[in-house]
């Protein structure tokens, strides 16, 4: 079954899904993110962690081929930014968050916003899709529990039903690499569980595309992710496995303030220290 979501044969070195070297997104004369260097390679499954304004985005950004380094070199799949047709290489790589959710038209409806990422395009225009598409667009938001919304309107849909849409559509070109921009953000207790749950199945999946996720909060981290890159005001912190790598230390540096963690059954809860009298 799971043979019908993502193919095995890929075009690039294990090594190099991501390789970034001394990358700085300078904007206004101000570093957004400096000098960071990170590698995902195939298999691995990377969150990527900090505060509000770390610069998270800016990296996803780059990692997805919509920004360039403004210094630094960032190669994705086996391909170096600024010597490769964006174009071709966009499509090899699913993307999800709320910037992409901000451009998909309100009044398509599930189906064809999972079916439009086939053709490269948001909007439904005129192209007639193929079976093997539609099948596939559907198989995927049955993955997703999306199931028994497909005649629904995009913009009718709760929080929740819109992140599991985007990232059924973010996985409709069969990627190699999946970038999910804060998946869990807006969802409620339930939601999120439900959220995490799925994330964890693909996760585990040891034929599903290198995943790199961005979230602020240690909660919404599945089972079998397997790295962690943590950002602090544009510069990592500590980028590593995710067992070695996130630590009550490097969290409490990260957010600026006293925190503890746990880590059990494959999950993770932060709590601040209670104030000192
Ligand atoms: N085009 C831009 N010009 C100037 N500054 C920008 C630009 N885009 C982002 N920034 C700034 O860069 C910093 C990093 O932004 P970014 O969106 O990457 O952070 P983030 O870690 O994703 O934050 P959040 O968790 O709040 O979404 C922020 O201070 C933001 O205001």
């Amino acid at each position: 079954m799971r043979e019908l979501f993502f193919s095995l044969g890929k075009a690039y070195a294990m090594s190099d899904v991501l390789e970034l070297v001394d990358v700085s997104v300078i904007r206004d004369g101000r570093p957004l993110v400096e000098q960071v260097s990170w590698s995902v390679a195939e298999g691995e499954r990377w969150i990527v962690l900090g505060p509000n304004g770390a610069g998270k985005t800016t990296l996803l950004q780059v990692a997805s081929s919509y920004l360039f380094p403004s210094t630094g070199t960032a190669s994705i799949l086996g391909d170096k930014l600024g010597s490769v047709d964006v174009f071709e290489l966009r499509p090899r790589i699913g993307l999800a968050g709320a910037a992409m959710a901000d451009k998909l038209p309100k009044r398509q409806t599930v189906l064809e916003t999972v079916l439009t990422a086939a053709y490269g395009m948001t909007a439904h225009w005129r192209e007639t899709y193929e079976q093997a598409d539609e099948s596939r667009a559907r198989l995927l938001l049955d993955l997703l529990g999306m199931a028994d919304y497909t005649e629904r309107r995009f913009g009718t849909l709760s929080e929740g039903e819109r992140k599991r849409t985007l990232i059924a559509r973010a996985l409709m070109t069969d990627p190699e690499l999946l970038l999910l921009d804060e998946p869990a953000a807006g969802l409620d207790l339930g939601g999120r569980e439900d959220l995490v749950r799925r994330l964890g199945a693909l996760a585990q999946d040891p034929i599903a595309p290198a995943m790199i996720m961005v979230t602020h909060h240690v909660e919404e981290i599945a089972p079998g992710f397997t790295h962690v890159l943590m950002i602090r005001q544009g510069k990592v912190l500590a980028a590593g496995p995710i067992v070695e790598t996130l630590t009550p230390r490097n969290l409490s540096l990260c957010f600026g303030l006293p925190l503890t963690l746990e880590h059990q059954d494959g999950r993770w809860a932060a709590r601040g220290l209670p104030m000192t009298k």
